[in-house]
């Protein structure tokens, strides 16, 4: 079998919010398409990727080095010894080739959106959903059958009053979710509480509500923050500092007694890896959220599962970032502590396959091959047409 073409396009998710850092008004995420010689059900199988949120498509570094070294490749450098399958571990480093270590940038970025496209075709010539192929082959082989997703929102937008972020927060619970997030940072820190405080009325309490800095803080101001929280027992509070100041977070954790979440902008298991060692985070009640994706894929995920264990922490403690299926499918089939979702933003690149409800702040996942983007029209409708124009046409839509 055979790779036949990798076609690459740009899709914009531009949309008026803001969270601490950036506003999202020209976001857009990169989509591969790899094109296989294997047909299932009279069709030429084809995984598609795309970048998750948050950092921009990866066009540059996809078309100057990544696609470009397996394309040149020979067939058998990027299959499994079998000849029936693709190789990930293989591929990942085919597409590493001469890079140096360190300094991660966004190329982790251009080969996580391959490296999505990969898994999804080979659990289609698998013929099975990727987290029951993910708990065959890597896990103890048998997936959850539902995973906890938390609806993530809560953003700064011009006009919005406390009365909009309740109903937000409304929808999400009449949604199904039991546990909703905000952002906070953008704002002062009484007018932050007071956001706070008027949500709390609608979810029922500290333990349904996580709060999101988006690294904005410095130490005094995430302490500050810390002490004014404390007493609302949130289920999390993330991302307060900058992502690579491990002493921080350490010093926040003296701080702050609840649960901290972090990791989202730590882009491989190196990284990871120093968050853990001297981050301070606490394995009996913190959360890790690499989003796999944006850190080379899930090739390189399990590296960072690996290298959290060796530090006390397990495959639990991760509820990663980023809201797509391919993080849905590492949940069930490598057993994390959950997904993030976002109900409202980020379409059609978030949620989940039609027709599933989320119950009780949990979901299950479709039944078919692959990733499960088939079983979502809008997003497959997308994804095949801004794939399927002549290369070099592909536009930002
Ligand atoms: O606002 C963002 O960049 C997204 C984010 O932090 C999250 O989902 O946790
Ligand atoms: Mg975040």
């Amino acid at each position: 079998m055979k790779i036949l073409e990798i076609r690459e396009a740009v899709a914009s998710i531009a949309s008026p919010i803001r969270n601490a850092y950036i506003d999202f008004s020209k976001m857009t995420v990169s989509v591969v398409a790899v094109v296989t010689d294997v047909i299932r059900d009279g069709k030429p199988v084809i995984g598609y990727g795309f970048n998750s949120n948050g950092r921009y498509a990866a066009r540059g570094l996809l078309n100057e080095r990544f696609l470009p070294r397996l394309r040149e490749a020979k067939p058998d450098e990027l299959i499994n010894d079998a000849g029936d399958n693709l190789d990930l571990h293989k591929i990942w480093s085919v597409m590493m080739s001469n890079e140096k270590p360190g300094g991660h940038g966004e190329r982790s970025v251009a080969v996580g959106v391959v490296d999505m496209a990969i898994w999804d075709a080979v659990s289609k010539i698998a013929g099975v959903p990727l987290y029951q192929h993910l708990a065959h082959t890597y896990g103890d082989g048998k997936a959850d059958d539902s995973v906890f997703v938390y609806a993530a929102g809560g953003y700064y937008y011009s006009g919005k009053d406390d009365s909009q972020l309740r109903a937000e927060m409304r929808r999400y619970l009449d949604l199904g979710y039991s546990v909703v997030k905000m952002k906070i940072g953008g704002a002062s820190l009484d007018e932050d509480m007071r956001r706070i405080e008027s949500v709390l009325e609608v979810v029922g309490g500290g333990k349904h509500l996580g709060v999101d800095a988006n690294g904005r803080f410095d130490l005094e101001t995430a302490v500050a923050y810390a002490e004014a929280m404390k007493k609302y027992d949130l289920f999390w509070y993330e991302e307060a500092g900058d992502p690579l100041d491990y002493q921080l977070q350490a010093e926040l954790a003296k701080a702050y007694p609840g649960a901290m979440a972090t990791g989202e902008k730590l882009f491989s298991h190196q990284d990871a890896r120093n968050l853990v060692r001297h981050g301070g985070m606490r394995p009996d009640r913190d959360w890790l959220q690499f989003d796999c994706v944006l850190s080379y894929g899930l090739v390189e995920y399990m590296r960072t599962l690996e290298a959290i264990a060796d530090e006390g922490f397990s495959s639990r403690n991760c509820i990663p970032h980023g809201g797509h299926q391919l993080s849905l499918n590492i949940a069930a089939g490598l057993k994390l502590g959950g997904n993030e979702s976002y109900p409202e933003v980020f379409k059609p690149f978030g949620g989940f396959a039609d027709g599933i409800r989320v119950e009780n702040g949990r979901v299950g996942l479709p039944d078919a091959p692959g990733i499960g983007f088939e079983q979502k029209t809008d997003l497959i409708k997308l994804m095949r047409s801004i794939t399927e124009t002549e290369p070099g046409a592909n536009t930002v839509r």
